[in-house]
């Protein structure tokens, strides 16, 4: 998310979570015209997400301060250790695992109790927002208690496959550049359509 009144449409759908970039390397990086106070006019039920790749404790500290987040989604190389020190800060937090040709579950498990969620997205050139899906199917036998957001060029398609996962602890759907008229301005029509889809109503 990137412009005030783009930001105030999607909230208006009222989603769990909404998601700032905060790795400069992305097109989708948290620009200075958004400023905290926008944030601090979303309703209290919209959790607020910064996505950090591979920084530093106290940037992230920094950062969750300054935009009051209270989740964090770290897509990088970020150890257990410090995902339990973001959890003591109070922090809810979101470990994204990126998915290639296999999955390795037990490469998770130092992440146990160290981590709210994993989130699991597709590994590619770039450390998240590629825009392609990874083979679901290679989680359909996922055993860890620890529940997950699903993510990775998510479009409306996507959810014809949703039935597949229904067995595991999927939590929420992640979407993102399937979703978008250019990179962090939210296509809203696109994202109406999204919301009112039979399966995602309460
Ligand atoms: O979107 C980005 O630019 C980005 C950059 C660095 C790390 C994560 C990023 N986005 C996250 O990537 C996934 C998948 O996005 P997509 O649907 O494939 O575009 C999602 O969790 C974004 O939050």
């Amino acid at each position: 998310m990137k412009q005030p009144a783009n930001l105030q449409a999607v909230s208006a759908l009222k989603p769990q979570y909404l998601g700032f970039i905060f790795w400069e390397k992305s097109p989708r990086y948290m620009p200075e015209s958004l400023a905290p106070e926008a944030l601090a006019q979303l309703p209290d039920t919209i959790k607020k997400v910064g996505v950090f790749v591979n920084a530093g404790r106290e940037e992230i500290l920094q950062r969750a301060r300054q935009y009051q987040l209270q989740a964090v989604q770290l897509h990088g190389e970020e150890g257990p250790a410090l995902c339990r020190q973001l959890r003591q800060e109070g922090l809810e937090v979101i470990r994204a695992i990126r998915i290639g040709e296999v999955f390795q579950e037990q490469e998770l498990h130092p992440y146990l109790g160290a981590v709210d969620y994993f989130l699991f997205d597709t590994l590619g050139q770039q450390y998240g927002g590629t825009g392609k899906a990874f083979n679901w199917q290679l989680l359909t036998h996922y055993s860890l208690p620890t529940p997950f957001f699903l993510s990775g060029g998510l479009e409306l398609a996507s959810l014809d496959g949703l039935e597949t996962l229904a067995h595991l602890p999927l939590h929420a759907l992640d979407v993102n550049s399937k979703f978008e008229v250019a990179p962090g301005l939210k296509n809203i029509p696109a994202l109406q359509e999204l919301f009112s889809h039979p399966m995602l109503l309460p």
